[in-house]
């Protein structure tokens, strides 16, 4: 028999639900409950971020006509001598804006700009700097290939193209792809909006007088912005009380309003874990003590059509569960379908060891040696340790099986960018 430690509770409970499983177990809770979000119609600029709820197709080519790349003289290739070039006399102007009326006379060029409509007729385009006036007309250079400085009807978009997906996040570029198609507005979802709890007798709120024995309550603060950031819109809902009966009360009201419930702070086992049992009592519980470090605590489950997380209350710990798990949560309820955070794979510039059997997802930095980007831990591992969070550009994820790493090794990096948080 193997001998288990008493102080790691990993070795002493094996039944902590691998992280695979957990994820698995938060995205079937997602799919159960679907995209809770109604649907709006927004002007384009306040659409970015947001998730489209209805496809958009082109109605027409993007460019709509074959037009000119540069400022210059257009004319028919057939009349031009790639070998030696040709003078052509110019019998046309073409501004952008102001399509020629008809097609360009044979064995003539047109003076155009960058953006005017190609003329019937015309297939190729000299650039300005490469002619001169040869007092008759212009004198266009050999050596073009048919097709030069011209851009294609329909070389971006093809009419009838859908362009975007229901599901798609709105990014500037998304949104100048659906204004060139002359669409002012865009269907969306709403945000997911989320009622957020605080646990913990302990707790003070920003702003009120310290007191002995105190802690002020930032996970409410942080979480705030971190959904924010993810596209959802956070209320506060205060701090639950002491009392298992208060508790469920709280939570079933709130359940009725909102699709989405975290609480941070009072999830794991000790004698105060009122959350979970309100979840085996009025609901569901999806997942509840992992093999992840940090996190072990958390749980999820439901509420009727309301999803309800309880993070663990130390920061680190509530940080990198709503990334984890809420995040991709809100994606889904929101429109977005579950998105997994991508992996970069770089090399480690630390060395450490870490125990077997569990997940660890530790803070790391991003140093730049050489021009390759290498990862290095945060050295200090305390879950209460905010400045942690600030020091770090992302997550290292370790491997249940990984037991020791060496600088070198390739290690999983997945940058906070990817939550939305800007370096
Ligand atoms: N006997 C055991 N003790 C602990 C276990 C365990 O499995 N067995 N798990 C440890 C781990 S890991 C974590 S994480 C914490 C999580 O506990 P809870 O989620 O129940 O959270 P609390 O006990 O309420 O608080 C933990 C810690 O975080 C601070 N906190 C709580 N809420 C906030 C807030 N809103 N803002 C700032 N800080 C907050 C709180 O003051 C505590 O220091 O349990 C371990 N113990
Ligand atoms: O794992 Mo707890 O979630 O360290 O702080």
């Amino acid at each position: 028999m193997t001998k288990m430690s008493r102080d790691d509770c990993f070795e002493a409970n094996p039944t902590r639900m691998p992280f695979e499983e957990s994820l698995e177990r938060a995205r079937m809770l997602a799919d159960a409950l679907g995209v809770v979000a109604p649907t709006e119609t927004l002007p384009l600029v306040e659409a970015c971020g947001r998730v489209l709820a209805a496809p958009i197709s082109a109605p027409r080519d993007i460019p709509a006509h074959d037009n000119a790349a540069v400022d210059g003289y257009a004319f028919a290739f057939s009349d031009y001598d790639p070998e030696n070039g040709t003078d052509l006399p110019v019998s046309a102007r073409i501004a952008a804006g102001h399509p020629l009326d008809g097609a360009l006379d044979r064995g003539t060029a047109a003076r155009i700009f960058t953006g005017a409509v190609m003329p019937d007729g015309a297939d190729t385009v000299a650039m300005q700097e490469d002619t001169y006036d040869d007092g008759d007309g212009v004198n266009i250079p050999p050596g073009l290939k048919q097709g030069a400085n011209r851009r294609k009807a329909g070389e971006d978009v093809r009419a009838g193209q859908t362009l975007l997906r229901p599901g798609c996040l709105l990014r500037p570029q998304d949104i100048a792809a659906i204004a060139s198609l002359g669409f002012a507005e865009a269907r969306c979802y709403r945000r997911v909006r989320v009622g957020l709890f605080s646990s913990g007798d302990e707790l003070l709120r920003p702003g009120d007088p310290f007191r002995p024995g105190a802690v002020y309550d930032s996970n409410a603060a942080m979480l705030e912005a971190l959904a924010d950031l993810a596209g959802a819109e956070i209320t506060d809902l205060g701090v639950l009380p002491d009392s298992r009966e208060a508790v469920q009360g709280r939570l079933k009201e709130a359940a009725a309003d909102y699709p989405l419930i975290l609480s941070s702070g009072g999830a794991s086992l000790g004698e105060e874990d009122h959350l979970t049992a309100t979840l085996h009592a009025a609901g569901e519980v999806s997942l509840w003590q992992v093999a992840i470090k940090p996190g072990r605590p958390i749980c999820a489950g439901r509420i009727g059509g309301s999803a309800i997380v309880g993070l663990p209350g130390n920061p680190v710990a509530a940080f990198v569960c709503f990334l984890l798990y809420v995040y991709p949560l809100i994606q889904s309820l929101g429109g977005a379908g579950w998105r997994r955070a991508r992996r970069y794979t770089m090399p480690a510039a630390f060395a450490m060891t870490k125990k077997p059997g569990r997940r660890e997802f530790i803070r790391g930095m991003l140093d730049e040696t050489e021009g390759e980007l290498r990862a290095r831990n945060y050295e200090r591992t305390g879950s209460g340790l905010i400045t942690s969070l600030r020091e770090a550009d992302g997550l290292i994820e370790l491997p249940e099986k990984t037991t020791e790493i060496a600088p070198g090794d390739p290690i999983a990096f997945i940058p906070f960018t990817e939550f939305g948080v800007r370096p």
